[in-house]
């Protein structure tokens, strides 16, 4: 048995916005996950979100195979395809998923979506869209607020530019309630997430996990347990980077369970800081990806003063 984990609770809705940049601050730097409620979307509309994701998973394997992920990495991933955490000797986590950004940039993003047809499914492209909309709207509250928590001005990410051309995905996942072989196989194996930081919705069913300390043998990981209404919001690598490892983008998996799970997300990248996006953590420490430059901290965008 796992242990459970007390995250600390972040309120969007506080007009105290110092005190709530001081609370993330301390969320950033011990846990890298917290929890934000009053967030602003209905509840109404989450579950309206979940609804049209279990519609898509529901659909024939070869109507979902129509949207099969392609170079550009968006669309249908099916089970098993995907292996999180790369060092693993069996391949294919027990997930589904789907990849669709809304971002309308210098690649217009907006039309190369993979949407299914809308005969097939009515109103869904319209819903993900505003599910979009909506999501990105609270990841810019809050990324104004992590500004603050670094002692930086709340516009601080619009002055740099990196909010500028925001690239940002959702992810519908579907965990299928299936255990295979008796293997020690997850639903979704551990890893960082890449981007600036992700907002993820569950429906309740648990299995999501942390690792705070990846260094400590052996590794402990603990249940996240569901909060109804509440966004789970961890940091990306690019935000750990940026911070000089200050804020944790902390390891996380999802246990394969008999019960079946769907999660939404949505993962927030900054588009025009590709250079630094391309670092990867791995146990052994921060490595570039082959082929693609490593900018040194010096050179990142935060002038020192954010660390004290
Ligand atoms: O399904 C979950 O609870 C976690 C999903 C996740 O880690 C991800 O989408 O990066
Ligand atoms: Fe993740």
């Amino acid at each position: 048995m796992a242990a459970d984990l007390k995250l600390p609770l972040i309120d969007l809705a506080s007009p105290d916005r110092p005190a709530t940049a001081k609370s993330i601050r301390q969320a950033c730097v011990d846990h890298g996950f917290f929890y934000l409620v009053n967030h602003g979307i209905e509840e109404s509309f989450l579950q309206q979100a979940f609804h049209e994701s279990r519609r898509f998973f529901a659909l024939p394997q070869d109507e979902k195979m129509k949207l099969k992920k392609r170079m550009d990495n968006r669309g249908y991933n099916p089970l098993l395809s995907e292996t999180l955490d790369s060092s693993l000797e069996v391949r294919g986590d027990l997930h589904e998923d789907i990849f669709l950004t809304c971002a309308k940039v210098r690649y217009s993003y907006f039309d190369a979506n993979q949407w299914p047809e809308e005969e097939l499914l009515p109103r869904w492209r319209t819903t993900m869209e505003s599910y979009y909309e909506k999501m990105l709207s609270v990841g810019k509250n809050l990324i104004s607020l992590m500004a603050l928590a670094l002692g930086l001005d709340d516009l601080f990410f619009e002055k740099i530019g990196a909010m500028h051309e925001t690239l940002a995905y959702i992810r519908l996942l579907h965990y299928p309630g299936i255990t295979l072989d008796a293997s020690s196989r997850l639903g979704a194996s551990a890893h960082s997430d890449f981007g600036m930081a992700t907002l993820l919705l569950t429906d309740g069913v648990p299995g999501l996990q942390i690792c705070r300390d990846k260094d400590r043998h052996p590794q402990l990981w603990e249940d996240v347990p569901h909060v109804s209404g509440a966004l789970i919001v961890n940091v990306g690598d690019l935000l750990e980077r940026w911070t000089n490892c200050l804020f944790r983008s902390t390891m996380h998996r999802v246990l394969a369970t008999e019960q079946e799970r769907h999660s939404t997300g949505i993962l927030i990248v900054q588009l025009s800081a590709w250079n630094v996006v391309a670092v990867r953590k791995i146990p052994q420490g921060i490595i570039p990806l082959p082929s693609l430059p490593l900018v040194s901290i010096s050179e990142t965008a935060l002038p020192p003063s954010y660390l004290q």
